[in-house]
């Protein structure tokens, strides 16, 4: 460093603090950047990257972003995941000696970002942090800009995945606890922004009572202290607003892995991550920012209650009943204010007047609201309405000190209101007794001077002045006006009367301001004490939003009240797909009915592609959800049990993130459903095994559909091309064959999209190339390339039979290694045992000349076999391989 100058020492030294920010170093109006921050922002930021002499040989890189228009670079580094660290002059420049002090004031990253800008209105933003401790995970998480501060454990990394997936988290704070494979994980395949930070040995836990006061687990206790303590060290900013953390118990909550979150778009759709499209679209009709972000949550976190569900469906049909005061009411909550975020900025200091007006205007909405909800028959209603607090004492309190008309910022007054205090009432007379005077006295002036375009004006640099045109400068009396300034066509001019009313002008209107500004900052500091009642209020208003919302939509969309029951049944009549039907201007959705319980709790579902095997599958676990959320569902009729979790493995969203091939996606995800499902579940599986060669797709099918059968009893949904596992259902008692049906009219497909029973009898697949458009010759020859394949089926599969093996053993391999310690084993095995018969077929035959098996492989006529025969017979010999071995 001794060859750099003593500007680039010090940028030096802070950037040493901030590695892992971007450092804006502020240079008068600018902020500066150098090396390779610069090199870096220059093409985020698409700005100009420039050098300068830094005392060293080499210049340094340099690019810079006017202090004004930071905020959209900033916002653009931030919502890529970056993080960026304001450093600031923290002395005067003209008292200062040597370099000018500068200091890191605040660091922006995708966690801890307040700016309005920053943040999407209908979605939290949060930061997490992750403690583990004897195999369990801690996930703590916190939305600076609402206070809201939460706190999880789960006992599996995929489950801490699923938590951290399943909610806005943008940023994770971790320690040396996580392996780097886990903090890699959580960078790259969850695109999250990652910050490291080591508790201090010594650490004054007591600081964190309050925010403790619920949590009881030693655990839990620390991984929020790790987050409150990365925010305190990185951020200068007042806690006042966070409230207290609450535990999510999961086991309370519907179970959604982050896989069935993303193919059941729940909030995202998976081709365009935009919302619409997706459940939230269909169910939000909230009408504040505040019910938007709660019915998100909602949607990540589907009760198990009955009591507290039924309450919800009492609300929503209290809701419906009763339209004209259910209009009213949603026109009161539309002039609710974001309440939750305007106390975070309250705690920040970054309110401006004009949101203190806002929530004048809320408030002042609330007795409205309570008034409304009395009018309802809904007793669930009517104890929300009582316990609204309209915080009469706040709103009084603002009405008294407020101007009607406040600015957006502090600096030109205008924010108090006339009469609250006397002081400020006298400097405002004094300026405004003022500026009447001035008035008077350029009246007074024309007529003695005779000059009717005489005027008195102000500018910053000579203060009040006289303007007489150069025309009229011959009817000025001598000696009574001093000269100022000169320009084209006039002079200027002061008297000594003029000057000193002035002074008593401009000191009254800088003293007004000085006393406004405080006068904010004590009304501030006043509304900080409301807070936590501002968030109880928040709370209840979200929850109407949310239930007006659900309401509306129900009445909109023809949806109806589910049934929860004890027993194990499920049954809906007349299903739709919320979102399918939604988007079907013919308003042509065919619905459908399913019926599950403990005789039959599993369904295998064929029928030719396009037919409707996912959308039908997809509407069965969104009906689920909707009903454990609290809504109404899209059905006739729907008797539901409550799900403990939900399962699938839908579609086939390669994971391109993670450059996990389709196949391997469809292991993982079928691994997580085998490993967590119990017999309270609902499985969704579609086609599992189309992603590898014909017989390894089918064994492993087959072998997942009996591991469910056996061993895990959950209400599960297999759809399936293989038309050869139909006839499980003559072994596996619990299994049901249905199928969407499909007509053929010369030659052509037509689609009902009805479900029937019984398997479906012919694959419509070249048909549905022919509806997408294939040239007609391609499709003629597949034709007749389907005639021979059907007919030299078994010889084909001899010649594979290797082939596929090493493909097959290739997947499990992976499956083992991405997984060895958590016990993959079981997903595996099973199909394990299929998988190395083709191997061990294989090769005993070469190895062991002369053995029994060998000899009764040689005897297998495979030209008369049906593929399931094939594979019996396959078992048949492994089992006598064991034998002789
Ligand atoms: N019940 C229904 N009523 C009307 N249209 C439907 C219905 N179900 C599905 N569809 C239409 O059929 C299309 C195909 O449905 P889906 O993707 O569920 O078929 P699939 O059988 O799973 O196809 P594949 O086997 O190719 O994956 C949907 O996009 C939808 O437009």
């Amino acid at each position: 460093m001794p060859s750099y100058t003593p500007m680039i020492q010090q940028y030096l030294k802070i950037k040493a603090r901030y590695n892992d920010c971007f450092l804006f170093f502020r240079l008068g109006d600018f902020y500066e950047m150098f090396f390779d921050d610069a090199t870096k922002a220059a093409q985020e930021l698409e700005i100009t990257l420039t050098s300068r002499d830094g005392g060293a040989e080499e210049r340094i890189p340099m690019c810079g972003i006017p202090y004004h228009a930071s905020t959209n670079y900033i916002k653009t580094l931030v919502e890529r995941g970056y993080k960026v660290a304001i450093c600031e002059q923290v002395e005067d420049p003209k008292t200062a000696k040597g370099v000018v002090k500068r200091d890191v004031v605040q660091v922006i990253t995708p966690g801890t970002v307040m700016e309005g800008a920053m943040l999407l209105e209908n979605e939290n933003n949060y930061l997490a942090s992750v403690d583990k401790a004897e195999g369990d995970y801690m996930l703590s998480f916190i939305d600076l800009s609402t206070g809201e501060l939460y706190v999880l454990s789960v006992n599996h990394f995929d489950r801490l995945k699923s938590e951290i997936y399943n909610r806005p988290i943008k940023e994770v704070v971790v320690s040396d606890q996580l392996t780097d494979k886990e903090r890699m994980t959580l960078s790259d395949e969850l695109q999250l922004t990652i910050s490291h930070h080591q508790l201090p040995e010594t650490i004054d836990r007591a600081s964190y009572g309050d925010l403790l006061v619920n949590i009881s687990h030693q655990s839990l206790r620390q991984a929020i202290i790790r987050l409150i303590h990365y925010i305190s060290t990185t951020q200068q900013r007042s806690l006042d607003h966070v409230q207290p953390a609450e535990e999510i118990v999961l086991s309370g909550y519907l179970g959604l892995d982050m896989h069935s979150k993303r193919n059941l778009e729940l909030t995202e759709t998976m081709m365009k991550k935009g919302k619409q499209g997706s459940l939230l679209w269909v169910l939000d009709q909230t009408v504040t920012a505040m019910g938007g972000r709660y019915l998100k949550k909602w949607l990540e976190r589907p009760l198990l209650d009955r009591q507290a569900l039924s309450e919800r469906y009492a609300m929503v049909e209290g809701l419906l009943d009763q339209f004209i005061e259910r209009e009213s009411l949603r026109d009161d909550l539309k002039s609710i204010y974001d309440l939750e975020r305007l106390s975070g900025r309250v705690a920040f200091g970054n309110i401006n007047p004009r949101d203190l007006q806002q929530l004048t205007l809320s408030l002042s909405r609330v007795p409205t609201v309570k008034e409304t909800l009395k009018t309802f028959h809904s007793p669930y209603l009517q104890a929300i309405g009582e316990a609204l607090d309209p915080l009469s004492d706040l709103r009084g309190l603002l009405e008294q000190s407020l101007a009607d008309e406040p600015p957006m910022t502090l600096k030109e007054g205008g924010i108090i209101k006339d009469g609250f205090h006397a002081q400020l009432d006298d400097y405002r007379d004094a300026s405004r007794n003022g500026k009447q005077w001035i008035n008077a006295l350029e009246q007074k002036e024309r007529e003695e001077t005779k000059i009717k375009s005489l005027k008195i004006g102000y500018n910053r640099v000579f203060g009040y002045y006289i303007e007489v045109t150069k025309a009229n400068l011959h009817l000025l009396p001598e000696g009574k006006y001093e000269r100022k300034q000169t320009l084209t066509n006039a002079e200027r001019y002061i008297t000594p009367e003029l000057k000193e009313k002035e002074n008593l002008i401009l000191q009254a209107e800088e003293k007004s301001l000085e006393l406004e500004l405080q006068l904010f900052n004590e009304l501030r500091e006043q509304v900080k004490a409301y807070i936590p009642r501002l968030q109880q209020l928040a709370e209840k208003v979200s929850t109407l939003d949310v239930l007006q919302s659900f309401a509306v939509v129900s009445e909109q969309e023809g949806y109806v009240k589910p049934t929860l029951i004890k027993e194990d049944i499920l049954e809906i009549v007349g299903g739709r797909h919320p979102v399918v039907e939604k988007v079907m201007t013919d308003g042509m959705y065919v619905p459908n009915d399913i019926k599950l319980n403990s005789e039959t709790n599993m369904l295998l579902i064929t029928g030719p592609n396009m037919s409707g095997k996912s959308t039908y599958m997809r509407q069965i676990a969104l009906t689920v959800i909707m009903a454990q959320i609290g809504c109404f569902v899209p059905a006739e009729s729907a008797t539901l049990p409550i799900f403990d979790q939900i399962f699938t493995r839908i579609g086939a969203a390669d994971d391109l993130v993670s450059g996990q091939s389709t196949f391997m996606v469809e292991m993982l995800e079928s691994k997580h459903a085998l490993e967590f499902a119990t017999n309270n579940s609902l499985i969704l599986l579609d086609e599992i095994g189309r992603g590898t060669s014909t017989y390894d797709g089918m064994a492993l099918a087959q072998a997942i559909i009996e591991y469910v059968h056996d061993h895990i009893g959950a209400k599960t949904l297999f759809s399936t091309h293989y038309h050869e596992l139909t006839s499980l259902s003559e072994t596996l008692t619990q299994l049901e064959n249905v199928h969407v049906s499909a007509e053929e009219h010369d030659g052509e497909v037509v689609f009902l999209h009805k479900i029937k029973p019984g398997p479906a009898d012919e694959s419509y697949g070249i048909h549905v190339a022919k509806l997408a458009g294939l040239p007609g010759t391609l499709i003629n020859r597949a034709n007749v390339i389907l005639q021979l394949l059907e007919s030299n089926e078994s010889e084909q599969t001899t010649n594979n039979v290797k082939e596929k093996t090493a493909a097959f053993e290739l997947a499990s391999q992976k499956v083992d290694e991405e997984d060895v310690k958590n016990n993959a084993e079981m997903t595996i095995l099973q199909t394990d045992d299929q998988l190395s018969f083709f191997a061990e077929t294989t090769s005993t035959s070469k190895n062991k000349k002369g053995s029994r098996v060998e000899k009764k492989l040689k005897q297998l006529d495979l030209m008369s076999m049906t593929p399931i025969d094939a594979m019996n017979a396959l078992f048949d010999l492994k089992k006598e391989l064991q034998k002789e071995e």
